[in-house]
């Protein structure tokens, strides 16, 4: 890219409304239900369109939900990707998973050596970590290789998909497992503490010696265990199966991961294989696709490319760029928009804000915001930046507890937020680009399947808003009706000055 290729451009600010979606006003729809007057009136006086985030738009199955891993990937990208999701699904269409040689081989060392399989993952059809579907495969694999004991280790879910539904996720494995002919539930245990990504090791440890050594709260069924828990399925307590005693892993065992989605796993898996080791014992394990984990585990199915889009365009040009979120999304505005590569380039600056957690946000919908915002400001005020890339947090991750008033509450403080960003950038003469990666709190109530109504604090297929304010009044031309957010590297692109990147697909919008 030379400097001749410029369009007239200048520095500016690319902000992620987490969990930002558009849907007509409703009853569940805290988007449209808070005070947010900042986005209202941006929203009504500069260009702005809706742009899919979901689906095939992005690389995903036809109707599922987006998530901010595939969001941000494809934001930098400047394309859709195919997902983990899609790609593990074409493998077991084609008939290659039950194939696969590392898949094969692994089955039937444990058919020879009489070794336990054991699999382990979250148990529902939210799309965005697993699918439950992808569990019957590998328990026909298990079954067609012979292997004499298959125990799977049931994670429950309540965060993707309406919680109080985990039950109904339980007897699907059961059904899955009978119609494999093989398979039996040893354990149950809730995402939060199975799959913590923030380093809460007290809880990754309650799974690590659940599955590995069978040390949980002994029940007869593993609906007692989703039963007891006081704080939904995401909280079920680490719980074996009476009949399962013995599932701890022994040495020789297999385990296979079916998680397709890394970020909230891997914290398990290397912990787990960490005292496995320990222990004197061997596990030959692999994963349903690639995992970020310091132990080497080998994937079933591979990564799709996601380099050629917004890091290497902006490296290529020299342009400086500022990353800035707050611990929960800090791999969103690097890792991912960078197209899964951890690298810091030259021309980066990563700042990761941390501050007071909270194991349930509904009491704090403010998070870390106002420290967000200070060094959005802070880094908006710096002429060598050019580019700012930072997301909000609040509305997904609040969201995420189906609260409905604590979700309204996010997107009020998200707005307020927006307020000081917005002077910021007038103040320092940038466009502002504010998108969201996916929806979530335009919609916080779901069916669940016993036909009830119940609250859902999940992702979902609507589009996002995409909003263009220009670095100076009177600038800026109409939107397309319709866009996608591979359109945003196009465009933030075309902002700079810059023309798109050659891998890109998607255009700029303006
Ligand atoms: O919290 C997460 O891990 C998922 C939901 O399970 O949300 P997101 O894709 O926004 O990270
Ligand atoms: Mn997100
Ligand atoms: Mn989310």
């Amino acid at each position: 890219m030379t400097a001749q290729d410029a369009a007239p451009g200048g520095p500016g600010i690319l902000l992620v409304l987490d969990g930002w979606g558009h849907a007509q006003p409703g009853a569940d729809n805290a988007v449209d239900a808070a005070r947010t007057p900042v986005l209202d009136e941006l929203t009504r006086r500069h260009p702005s369109t809706l742009a899919d985030a979901s689906g095939e738009a992005v690389g995903l199955l036809p109707g599922t939900v987006g998530n901010s891993e595939i969001g941000h990937m494809v934001i930098g990208a400047g394309r859709p990707l195919p997902y983990d999701s899609l790609l593990v699904q074409q493998h077991i269409d084609s008939g290659e998973l039950r194939e696969n040689p590392r898949l094969v081989a692994l089955l039937d060392a444990l058919a020879a050596g009489v070794g336990a399989l054991h699999l382990v993952g979250l148990c529902s059809d939210g799309q965005i970590h697993a699918n439950v579907g992808h569990l019957s495969e590998l328990l026909a694999a298990a079954a067609a290789r012979r292997v004499p004991r298959v125990w799977i280790h049931v994670i429950t879910d309540g965060r993707d998909v309406a919680d109080g539904t985990a039950d109904t996720y339980l007897t699907q494995v059961t059904a899955l497992a009978a119609a494999a002919g093989t398979g039996q539930i040893a354990s149950v245990i809730g995402r939060g503490y199975a799959m913590d990504k923030a380093g809460n090791l007290e809880l990754t440890d309650k799974a690590v010696h659940l599955v590995a050594d069978a040390v949980g709260a002994e029940v007869n069924t593993a609906s007692e265990a989703v039963h007891a828990s006081e704080r939904g399925d995401e909280w079920v307590a680490p719980s074996i199966l009476r009949d399962a005693t013995a599932a701890g892993i022994a040495d020789g065992d297999g385990l296979v991961w079916f998680n397709f989605r890394s970020d909230r796993i891997q914290q398990l898996a290397d912990r787990l294989l960490d005292h496995v080791a320990a222990t004197a014992r061997t596990v030959h394990t692999l994963s349903l696709a690639q995992y970020d984990t310091r132990a080497d585990i080998p994937a079933l199915v591979q990564r799709a490319d996601a380099s050629g889009g917004l890091a290497d365009e902006l490296t290529a040009a020299g342009v400086r760029s500022v990353r800035i979120a707050e611990a929960e999304k800090f791999e969103h505005v690097t890792y991912y928009v960078n197209g899964r590569d951890s690298t810091v380039r030259s021309v980066e600056e990563h700042i990761r804000i941390t501050g007071p957690g909270a194991p349930d946000y509904r009491a704090r919908p403010e998070m870390n915001l106002d420290q967000v915002t200070d060094a959005v400001v802070e880094a908006a005020a710096r002429p060598g930046v050019d580019l700012v890339i930072a997301n909000l947090a609040n509305i997904d991750v609040v969201g995420h507890t189906g609260d409905y008033s604590a979700t309204v509450k996010a997107c009020e403080h998200t707005d307020a937020a927006v307020a000081r960003i917005v002077t910021a950038a007038a103040q320092s003469g940038r466009w502002l680009l504010l998108v969201g990666d996916h929806g979530n709190a335009e919609k916080m109530t779901k069916q669940a399947p016993d036909g009830t109504t119940r609250p859902y604090g999940g992702h979902t297929t609507h589009p996002v808003p995409l909003v263009v304010v220009p670095s100076h009044e009177g600038a800026g031309t109409a939107l397309p009706e319709r866009a996608t957010l591979a359109d945003v590297a196009p465009t933030v692109l075309h902002l700079l000055g810059h023309k798109p990147g050659s891998a890109m697909t998607g255009r700029p919008l303006l």
